[in-house]
């Protein structure tokens, strides 16, 4: 369907929060912008909210506001924008207004990750255009490039930092010491975590933006259970500080490559080397970078969350419904690109273990440790330790030569001698390491002083 009007667009709005607010106050502030650029003066029509009583911090003309999405539905419509989250009810609202033959506008991932095939169906069922720019790295406009310009090209992989809150945490962890729980309440203020963090904190929130991303680069559907997921809640602001000491930085990761025919899809903390041009994209930015066969590899970065850039990927999948509705190609999401789920990575590689342990137990279980994992071809890159505030040793190593697997066995063991098994991490490192530590040689009791962290080795 084509909006009805020439030179007006009745638009609704389902959600006030956040990117809600944000959208409203684009529309209104830029509205001669988007007049002159596109010849539509953009009306909102209506605006579904939870609660009516709510205080909102915005110019606004109240009668706007409805709890009833049928108010929404039957009233003057040509373009719905959702973002309110959450798959119900705005899974049954977004297929409602498609089968009607209304253009949909989403910020929503989670509803995109596990619903996103059956509403793309049936919007080109009913001539309708479903588009989701703000659902993955908010303002960067990766969705247009992978729907709308990589079409000669194909995909060979993709990787990216893909969760605002989490990065903003980790810059703020390694930049101030401080741990994660209470920069979480900042990034929540922020407007930048989701209404439960739980997603952001664990990587749901970054796995679904990689399977949408997956699906447009390759015409896919991907399980979300294929992609192996780890989030950063194990990680404590001395893994940042050591991760540096060993020369990386530590990215929550969501990568997509091609192997053995299939897809090893993860979303995960990794080191990267401080020269690796995603290690230095920090606080709530987003970088995704694309690979394919003809351009070569294609990096994009920008604001990943927030009022304003999520907004702006909204605001610019409405002026391209106005512009050019005909040139935006219908992506088909079908394919099945794996069988079954993820399969643990058993090819040799480089990572990073650390653990806490008491001090006076740091030497032996070091030696014991690295003994178990010499007898599997592991070798040591280097190695670093901290001393808490609370007296425990935080120690780590960079170790290569075995596969993720033998790690885990040694941890296993590890665990049984004493150290705190919680407290244990490991991470895939980026990149080349060689042996750089004699591990015979003994630990030093060499203790450096620096504000409340005592760093030993
Ligand atoms: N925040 C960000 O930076 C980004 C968010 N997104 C996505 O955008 C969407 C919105 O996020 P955000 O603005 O942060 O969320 P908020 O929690 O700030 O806002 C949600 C809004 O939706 C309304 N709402 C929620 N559930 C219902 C319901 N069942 N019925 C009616 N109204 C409802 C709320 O109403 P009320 O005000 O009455 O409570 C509120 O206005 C989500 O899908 C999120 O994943 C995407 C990219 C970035
Ligand atoms: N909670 C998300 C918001 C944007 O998608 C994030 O932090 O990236």
């Amino acid at each position: 369907m084509t909006i009805e009007k020439k030179g007006s667009v009745r638009v609704a709005i389902l959600g006030l929060g956040t990117v809600g607010g944000g959208v409203y106050k684009t529309i209104q502030n830029n509205r001669e912008t988007i007049r002159k650029r596109t010849g539509y003066e953009v009306e909102v029509t209506a605006i579904l909210v939870r609660d009516l009583e709510k205080e909102r911090l915005l110019d606004i003309d109240l009668a706007l506001l409805t709890q009833n999405p049928e108010d929404v539905l039957n009233g003057e419509l040509d373009v719905l924008i959702e973002v309110m989250g959450g798959l119900e009810p705005a899974n049954t609202v977004i297929s409602q207004a498609l089968r009607s033959g209304r253009h949909v506008i989403t910020a929503n991932k989670e509803l995109m990750a596990k619903h996103g095939a059956e509403l793309l169906a049936i919007a080109e069922e009913h001539g309708a255009h479903l588009l989701f720019e703000a659902s993955v790295a908010g303002g960067i406009p990766v969705i247009r490039m992978l729907q709308g310009y990589l079409t000669a090209n194909r995909v060979k992989g993709i990787s990216g930092i893909l969760n605002g809150t989490c990065n903003y945490i980790l810059t703020e962890m390694a930049r101030t010491g401080r741990e994660y729980a209470e920069i979480l309440e900042d990034a929540k203020a922020l407007g930048y975590a989701e209404a439960d963090p739980t997603s952001d904190v664990e990587g749901y929130d970054a796995a679904y933006k990689l399977a949408i991303l997956t699906n447009l680069a390759y015409d896919a559907k991907i399980d979300l259970r294929q992609i192996e997921r780890e989030g950063i809640t194990a990680l404590q602001a001395a893994d940042l500080e050591l991760a540096d000491r060993h020369g990386y930085a530590i990215k929550l990761i969501g990568s997509a490559r091609e192997s053995q025919g299939g897809l090893q899809l993860s979303v995960r903390p990794r080191l990267l080397p401080k020269s690796h041009p995603l290690a230095n994209i920090n606080d709530v930015f987003n970088a995704v970078t694309i690979q394919a066969d003809v351009v070569g590899e294609l990096t994009f970065s920008g604001r990943g969350a927030g009022e304003f850039p999520t907004a702006s990927a909204v605001i610019e999948d409405l002026t391209a419904l106005l512009t050019g509705e005909s040139a935006i190609r219908r992506p088909v999401w079908k394919r099945i690109v794996n069988e079954g789920v993820y399969e643990p990575n058993t090819q040799p590689g480089a990572w990073y273990v650390s653990y806490c342990c008491r001090p006076e137990a740091a030497q032996q279980i070091e030696v014991e440790w690295l003994s178990a994992m010499l007898t599997q071809r592991a070798f040591v890159a280097s190695r670093e330790a901290v001393q808490l505030a609370d007296g425990a040793v935080r120690q780590s190593w960079l170790v290569g030569g075995v596969g993720e697997q033998e790690v885990r066995v040694s941890l296993q063991w590890l665990y049984k001698t004493g150290a705190e098994a919680t407290t244990a991490v490991l991470l895939p490192v980026e990149g080349e390491i060689e042996p750089g530590v004699e591990w015979r040689q003994p630990v030093s009791s060499l203790v450096e002083e620096t504000d409340s962290v005592r760093h030993v080795l």
